[in-house]
């Protein structure tokens, strides 16, 4: 089973796209309402921000984790002690941003999170009954009024750059992971290297036309779900020849309910949160 591309305008969308999201973790959507001008000028704001100095000024705070992440900070993932090759810039509405891309991206995230809205009602729509009655609240609601939802803006540098001189025989620029969140609403990157994981343990690309949008479930769909949408392993791999002096932007927005918002019977979002975050600081160690 391949990652479908679905015509959001289609009438059976909802179906094509929630049985993709069921035997892969993954659908793509073409002729959406988010606009491909207004992504191309972000990545091309952004990445004007990461080749200047200015983000130094933004250096992340280690208690909201809010802002920039270097290279040297950037998270290794979950089992893995080699750190990726990226860096990358915590947007939060009530968070520290640059002002000059404040505006822009702030739309994009009020706006892709009014989407991710609709999808996640796709999703409840195409549960099973005795999957939805788990459901402690209708899905669309879990994100109403969220102040948990991070919209992440990556940067990974090319190959050739000084600071990976030595590391990108070993590493990669993300390594194999699960999200952690509910859904993950990702625009087609401007560089190829996303693949996903099938039930087979094969890794496949997945399709990223530039104006495609890319959605994932995550580790909170799958526990609140119990398992009926799968949160599954991605990665990024590292481009060769001549792509190696290359940039690559992307801009995953992770959908995260309310703290308290019931999970399952075992969690809520913050103490699942809570959990998995304290696994990603064990590994540091
Ligand atoms: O850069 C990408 O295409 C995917 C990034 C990703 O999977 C993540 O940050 O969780
Ligand atoms: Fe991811």
């Amino acid at each position: 089973m391949q990652v479908q591309v679905v015509d959001y305008q289609a009438a059976d969308a909802p179906q094509q796209f929630t049985q993709s999201l069921r035997e892969t973790g993954f659908g793509v959507l073409i002729n959406h309402p988010i606009s491909q001008a207004r992504v191309a000028a972000i990545y091309a704001n952004w990445q004007a921000f990461f080749n200047s100095n200015t983000k130094q000024q933004y250096s992340y705070n280690p208690s909201t984790y809010d802002g920039f992440f270097s290279t040297a900070h950037a998270e290794a993932a979950k089992g893995s002690k080699i750190a990726d090759l990226k860096e990358y810039y915590h947007v939060y509405p009530w968070g520290r941003i640059p002002p000059e891309l404040k505006d822009e991206i702030l739309e994009y995230y009020r706006s892709t999170s009014a989407l991710a809205a609709e999808l996640l009602a796709w999703v409840e729509e195409y549960s099973p009954a005795e999957v939805k009655a788990n459901y402690s609240e209708p899905l669309p609601n879990m994100i109403k009024d969220t102040p948990n939802t991070l919209l992440r803006v990556l940067h990974y540098p090319p190959l050739t750059s000084e600071q990976f001189a030595g590391m990108k025989d070993n590493a990669i620029r993300a390594a194999a992971h699960e999200d952690i969140n509910l859904l993950t609403i990702l625009p087609a990157a401007n560089e190829p290297g996303l693949q996903v994981k099938d039930r087979q343990g094969n890794w496949l690309d997945v399709p990223n036309d530039f104006g495609s949008l890319i959605i994932n479930i995550g580790d909170m769909l799958q526990e609140a779900s119990n398992g009926y949408y799968p949160s599954t392993s991605h990665r990024v791999v590292n481009p060769q020849g001549a792509d190696m002096s290359k940039s690559r932007i992307s801009l995953p927005l992770f959908l995260h309910p309310r703290s308290e918002v019931k999970l399952s019977e075992r969690y809520t979002q913050a103490s699942y949160l809570q959990e998995r975050l304290a696994e990603l600081e064990d590994k540091e160690d």
